[in-house]
């Protein structure tokens, strides 16, 4: 009986993989042979074993978790070896040859070129600190000696570079089940280079802030870590001022008694300074996070007159008052604003008691708008800190961090949101390394058997696509004068796009909810909330209250933002409003070289050098690793575009026309 394929297959395997003394040794899984699934997590495994975390995948890097600080691996002597080597690409696989190629790439011998180093993973795979240690390179390597003359500059410029990463994590991300400290925000940072390659600034775009922890925290996870560094690093005075004594609880920080070493006041406010926020702004920014707090400890029982409106629970008085001093409004209008709705009948007012339950959701509202629009503020802020001149600097190269793809047992807009960026994401490396690419062979008339790949276009086109798909009805159904019907709903959903393979249902589940085939996994998501996400309604009561606040910041804060809807409903909804923002993020990605990053989480529960095979395979399968493998092994490793290498090699010989040139390169 003669062998078949599977068989000679499984074969060259078992030989492969009974070098095992050799494994760890693959510095760039191109090498391994063959490529399969079981060879490829058998190297990365025989690595992670070894302690080496990072490794090549052709044009990827693969950087897996150790859970557990390695000094040695990011120092700045390591951090020079890197940027001095001549050739990087043969140095150990490391985070710091990423940095270095592009930073190499920039400078170009043609035309300097824009990079883009994509970090992606999923929650707790080692994004931010990644991005953290790309950084802190630049900050360190393009702030060469040779500058002499503006070195107070340079130095401020890398300090304010680097203290925007404390600020923005203090504020933005948060205890979750899957990360200690995971972020609540996706961040794309542009580090602005002269034509010296010196760091002269930076900036920062911020996408959708996952506003909605502030006022609920799931089951086990904290409120943003801001709080708790207030309540464990303040001073007793300090204390005293937000009416915060010791033992105080606050019904929205659960598990205030979980000390993180993210929970460092300290290092905050240091970063507050270095960045110039006065300590006046500092006391402002305070009390308004303290007024938030008392905010949540706000509550109402029902008025035992119906057309009356909600009371105030007794004990709740006092939170109202302390919230209404920090946020510097009058605690009369404050309270009225949560108990009574003002209904415009043309020129008339109409005023309306608000059921117990809207009470509720206008108190969340508040302090909801006012965190973002705090966090908003503060970003502003640090870009205006670290921004250059536009005439300074010619280049950059752009770090991208995003919330990594979630799947919980209940998801929401929120994690629909994140996990529609992580499809862009991967719908970026997809056409830009696995289609492109080869089609690029094809056109060229190379020889190439094509790759098959799995292309996330049909999920993306379920999400985003035109004319019907989850966003567009979602929009509209937000757009309704009524409260949207989560049963009505789904029924409208798997009319339209049940055509679609990405979409199912579950027909045994009671609630109502549709289920996405992502590219990293199925998620389930309830409907019942979503439409009413999706408005974001702002009561105007709340924005004009703000409006006339005496806590100076907070008046500053929201008397700038004319976008705020001042009519209780905004007409742009949150998915278009995000959509719109990924849109230009994804235009600037294509303007830019990308480098790519697979952060691998090893193991669920966050242990060190604990690697599960399982669960790595199903992150390595999710991101094409293996399909990358293959294309980046039989294709070419330098593609430069025909004009630049022309441009480049003419003065070889100047008398051979374009055309011969072109002879010879494709004979
Ligand atoms: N290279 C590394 N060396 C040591 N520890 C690391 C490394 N990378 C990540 N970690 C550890 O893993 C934790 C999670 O990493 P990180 O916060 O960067 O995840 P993430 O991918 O950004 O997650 P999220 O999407 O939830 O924000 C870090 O707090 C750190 O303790």
């Amino acid at each position: 009986m003669g062998t078949s394929l599977n068989d000679s297959l499984d074969e060259d395997i078992r030989l492969f993989l009974i070098d095992e003394k050799q494994l760890h040794t693959y510095d760039d899984l191109t090498k391994v042979n063959p490529v399969t699934p079981s060879t490829v997590l058998t190297c990365l495994q025989a690595r992670y074993d070894a302690k080496v975390f990072y490794t090549h995948a052709g044009c990827t890097l693969v950087a897996l978790n150790p859970f557990q600080p390695i000094p040695y691996l990011y120092s700045l002597d390591v951090m020079k070896e890197y940027h001095c080597t001549s050739q990087p690409q043969e140095s150990k696989p490391h985070i710091f040859i990423v940095a270095e190629e592009a930073y190499r790439n920039v400078k170009g011998q043609l035309e300097p070129v824009n990079q883009s180093l994509v970090v992606s993973g999923e929650s707790g795979a080692g994004k931010t600190w990644t991005s953290r240690c790309l950084m802190k390179y630049y900050a360190t390597v393009a702030a060469s000696s040779s500058v002499v003359k503006k070195q107070n500059t340079v130095e401020r410029i890398e300090r304010r570079v680097l203290d925007s990463n404390p600020l923005m994590e203090a504020f933005g991300n948060a205890c979750t089940l899957r990360n200690n400290n995971s972020s609540r925000f996706g961040k794309y940072i542009q580090l602005q280079l002269d034509s010296r390659q010196l760091l002269v600034g930076a900036s920062v775009q911020t996408y959708l802030l996952e506003k909605t922890r502030v006022v609920f925290q799931p089951t086990g996870e904290r409120n943003f870590h801001i709080f708790y560094q207030m309540m464990s690093g303040a001073t007793t005075e300090q204390r005293k001022e937000w009416k915060m004594p010791n033992g105080q609880c606050f019904a929205w920080l659960p598990n205030s008694n979980t000390h993180l070493e993210e929970d460092c006041f300290e290092e905050t406010v240091g970063a507050m300074g270095h960045l110039g926020i006065n300590t006046e702004r500092q006391r402002e920014m305070f009390r308004i996070l303290a007024g938030i707090l008392h905010l949540g400890n706000i509550e109402f029982c029902s008025s035992s007159d119906d057309s009356q409106p909600c009371d105030l629970e007794e004990k709740s008085k006092e939170y109202l008052q302390n919230a209404a001093e920090f946020l510097g409004v009058v605690a009369l209008e404050l309270e009225s604003c949560f108990r009574v709705r003002t209904l415009k009948a043309g020129k008339q007012s109409v005023l309306k008691p608000c059921s117990l339950s809207d009470c509720l959701v206008r108190r969340d509202c508040l302090a909801k708008v006012i965190y973002a629009g705090l966090f908003e503020w503060l970003v502003t802020y640090i870009n205006n800190s670290m921004c250059a001149e536009s005439s300074t600097w010619s280049n950059f190269i752009g770090v991208l961090d995003v919330y990594g793809f979630e799947c919980f047992q209940l998801n929401n807009l929120e994690q629909l949101c994140i996990n529609y960026a992580n499809e862009k994401l991967q719908q970026h490396f997809v056409s830009h390394y696995l289609k492109a690419q080869q089609e690029e062979y094809i056109s060229e008339g190379l020889e190439w058997s094509f790759v098959k790949y799995q292309d996330n276009r049909g999920c993306l086109d379920l999400i985003e696509g035109s004319p019907m798909s989850v966003f567009s009805l979602l929009n509209e159904e937000s757009r309704l004068n009524r409260t949207s019907d989560a049963r009505l709903f789904r029924v409208r959903l798997e009319n339209e796009l049940s055509k679609n393979r990405s979409i199912s249902w579950d027909r045994f589940s009671q609630e109502p909810h549709f289920t996405v085939a992502h590219y990293a996994g199925k998620v389930n998501y309830q409907i019942e909330g979503m439409a009413e996400k999706n408005k974001d309604p702002v009561p105007s009561e709340l924005i004009n209250m703000l409006h006339k606040s005496k806590n100076s910041l907070l008046h500053q804060v929201f008397s700038e933002d004319e976008e705020q809807p001042t009519k209780g409903l905004s007409k742009v909804t949150v998915v278009s409003k995000f959509k719109n923002s990924l849109e230009n993020l994804m235009k600037i990605l294509h303007s830019t070289t990308p480098h790519y990053t697979r952060c691998i989480k090893p193991n669920q529960d966050c242990k060190p050098l604990t690697f599960k095979r399982e669960e790595v395979i199903l992150q390595l399968e999710a991101c094409g690793i293996v399909e990358t493998i293959h294309i980046s092994a039989a294709g070419f490793p330098v593609r430069i575009p025909f004009e630049s290498f022309i441009q480049r090699y003419r003065m070889i010989k100047p008398t051979l026309t374009i055309g011969i040139l072109w002879c010879i390169l494709v004979s």
